[in-house]
């Protein structure tokens, strides 16, 4: 853990402290840290990650002034400040959406991209909360009441477990007693009666219906769909109101589908940054990826012939599988005939592509039949035949080198399967540019006919 004080406010902190790009974590009302423990190992492969306990919660002291979410939010926009020097990925939950969405609506420039777990959109919860939960929050808000509350908790009716459990688990989720436990210790922690009665206020004032289209970073949504707690209505405000987002809906799920459906939820999530979604790859590769500026590549790949009419999410999700080599000249990238499983984009410098054919003797050689340059792919033609596809040609550095971007073909059918639209329109653009090289062929054919014909 680690302790920042921000305007003299002090923030507790799980985190990771690598030399990596920053991912801050923002957890939802009446919770902790401790939200994020089931996707902390996945996110440390690439991020820093900064699991914050919001004042009031968890090991940070409440403020003495009221809380709003324009405060909360305003708090965690100086906390990126502090902790790093370029844009930030935030995730959210439930209240921590909220205050996710409205960082990113005041602070747009701090905020790289977001994921948003069953976050609080028009902060009106469900009829359950409302009704049940409701008073309880109100009585706790005094001291008395407080008492009252954990004295009630004591008895054998337990009482307020028989009213969490539905409101914040699907009926059939995958949830284990320890984890539920940590949850429900965390809601009732004592003492923080007064902040979960103005966070309950402060999510009605910081209603976001209406604004979510002015949201500028690529976002991913992601919700439980028997989520009790907040509930599918503001699912669909964001539907209706904010059609970039990457809106995903997890069966089985209610409030926690972290904890609830784990793989469904780390595998959108994976996929949308790019993290490794298949375990079984070498680390090395793993160790390579967390260097490379996934901006600066999303950013590269609009002008190449793979990243064509992609929206910036999809070439960020693109961009996430990408690792880079750099290749001294005459160096191979690939043998003619040997099986092939990466697709290749030339970065910067040249790829020649070289074909073995028989001259008039019978002997075999090289020939160059192609340069590539910056933008344009190799190495699809194996990708497309799909397993055991072999190469059809040798692929070499140029005269001065070349630094290539490659993605393993499993990482890039995994994303094919996950999203199909941006399957499809990735295939189209390796299509475009076969068809290309083929014109180009065919017109080169029939120059040199022409050009025989002029001899004869
Ligand atoms: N005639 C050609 N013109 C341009 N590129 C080619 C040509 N023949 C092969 N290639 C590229 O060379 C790559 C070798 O590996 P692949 O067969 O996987 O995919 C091939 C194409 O990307």
């Amino acid at each position: 853990m680690s302790t920042y004080v921000i305007d003299g406010q002090e923030l507790h902190i799980r985190d990771n402290r690598r030399n990596a790009p920053v991912a801050l974590l923002i957890h939802g009302w009446s919770s902790s840290w401790f939200t994020w423990t089931p996707l902390l190992q996945a996110l440390g492969t690439r991020y820093s990650y900064m699991a914050v306990d919001l004042p009031g919660y968890g090991r940070s002291p409440a403020p003495k002034h009221p809380i709003t979410i324009d405060w909360y939010a305003d708090l965690m926009a100086k906390l990126i400040e502090e902790a790093s020097d370029r844009p930030v990925v935030v995730l959210g939950h439930s209240m921590g959406g909220q205050i996710a969405m409205t960082l990113a609506l005041r602070h747009p420039m701090l905020v790289e991209r977001l994921i948003l777990l069953n976050p609080v959109v028009s902060g009106r919860l469900s009829t359950f909360i409302n009704l049940f939960v409701a008073p309880h929050i109100l009585l706790e808000r005094t001291r008395l009441g407080g008492k009252i509350l954990s004295y009630l908790e004591n008895t054998p009716l337990s009482y307020i477990n028989q009213l969490m459990k539905p409101i914040l688990f699907a009926e059939r989720a995958a949830i284990s007693q320890q984890d539920y436990d940590r949850i429900r210790a965390d809601a009732r922690r004592p003492g923080q009666g007064r902040v979960r009665a103005a966070c309950y206020e402060a999510m009605k004032m910081g209603d976001l219906r209406g604004k979510l289209k002015q949201i500028q970073p690529p976002a991913q949504v992601i919700w439980g769909a028997e989520d009790n707690t907040v509930p599918l209505r503001d699912a669909g405000a964001v539907a209706d109101e904010w059609p970039q987002a990457d809106l995903r809906l997890i069966p089985n799920a209610g409030h926690w589908p972290h904890f609830e459906q784990y793989e469904t939820t780390m595998r959108y999530i994976a996929s949308f940054l790019g993290l490794p979604i298949l375990p079984s790859l070498p680390n090395d590769q793993v160790q390579q990826q967390r260097d490379l500026d996934v901006g600066e590549i999303a950013q590269f790949l609009s002008n190449t012939e793979l990243g064509q009419d992609l929206s910036e999410s999809q070439r960020l999700r693109v961009a996430g599988l990408c690792h880079q080599h750099h290749f001294a000249p005459q160096d191979v990238l690939a043998l003619e005939d040997s099986s092939g499983d990466e697709l290749f984009i030339v970065q910067d410098g040249q790829v020649d592509v070289l074909v073995r054919i028989s001259n008039e003797l019978g002997i075999e050689e090289s020939r160059r039949v192609n340069v590539l340059m910056a933008g344009q792919i190799a190495g699809e033609m194996a990708l497309i035949q799909g397993k055991g596809g072999r190469r059809t040609a040798d692929l070499r550095a140029g005269k001065s080198g070349a630094t290539v971007l490659s993605i393993d073909s499993r990482y890039l059918f995994a994303l094919f399967e996950d999203d199909a639209s941006l399957g499809l329109k990735l295939m189209q653009n390796l299509a475009r540019s076969l068809v290309q090289r083929l014109r180009v062929q065919n017109w080169q054919l029939q120059l040199a006919e022409q050009r025989a014909e002029v001899h004869r």
